[in-house]
């Protein structure tokens, strides 16, 4: 699905990881952990495509993200789907014009029953029509999520997605991230939550990576 070769990133103030070689495989449930600045959302936004990295390759579906034009680049990342840490709404926009964005401004067809019925999965049926400055910090992660799936995506990418939510509402979450994985979604998760991922593991075979040390590793059996 997504792999790395030898990959390192720098922003100019030294490299953050090196040597970087993984593969998160289709279908996988992955955690990425580290301390505050190691690297995690520069680890998604090479995943994605938004970076590149200063040495070696990402590749998406066997193709090297690098090597794409902005045309290729642009279709490849409709088969990602991301959560940002921020969440990044259209404020004048309705939570379902939200959602639908992804389609819309791809200029592909919106199905009004494929929209209510995901707004019912994420639990937002009554806040179709609300507009994001309206709603709670858990109403914003789950039209985060609801807007990162609309197209169907291989993987899904998320940068902290309980960043500000208490316990329940971060389970809730969880929940349906485990739920479209079991669907066949490749799942990856910036947390520094531990908590978190203790939660899923007992659910889902998962792995934990670890940015440390400016190395990306497996984390061990100890979480
Ligand atoms: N565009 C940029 N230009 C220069 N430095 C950057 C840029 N983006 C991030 N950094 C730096 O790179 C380091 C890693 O940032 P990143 O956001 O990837 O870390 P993180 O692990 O996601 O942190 P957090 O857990 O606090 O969100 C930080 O020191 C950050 O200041």
């Amino acid at each position: 699905m997504i792999a790395f070769q030898n990959v390192a990133h720098d922003y100019g103030g030294g490299p953050l990881f090196r040597d970087a070689t993984l593969k998160l495989e289709t279908g996988s449930f992955h955690f990425l952990t580290g301390p505050s600045g190691a690297g995690k959302s520069t680890f998604l936004k090479l995943c994605y495509g938004e970076l590149i990295p200063s040495e070696g390759t990402v590749s998406l579906l066997g193709q090297d993200m690098n090597a794409m034009s902005r045309d290729e680049l642009a279709r490849t990342r409709q088969k990602i789907g991301i959560v940002h840490q921020d969440c990044q709404f259209l404020d004048h926009l309705t939570v379902e014009q939200n959602v639908a964005l992804p389609l819309s401004v791809t200029g592909r067809p919106v199905s009004g029953d494929n929209l209510a019925d995901l707004l019912a999965w994420v639990g937002l049926s009554g806040q179709a029509r609300s507009l994001p400055p309206t709603l709670s910090g858990g109403e914003r992660q789950r039209t985060a999520l609801a807007r990162a799936i609309i197209a169907s995506p291989e993987v899904l990418l998320a940068d902290e997605p309980t960043g500000n939510l208490d316990w329940d509402m971060s389970q809730r979450l969880m929940s349906l991230m485990i739920e479209l994985n079991r669907m066949g979604t490749a799942v990856l998760i910036a947390t520094h939550d531990l908590n978190l991922i203790r939660f899923v593991k007992t659910q889902v075979p998962t792995r934990v990576l670890r940015i440390a040390r400016g190395e990306v590793q497996t984390a061990g059996a100890e979480l």
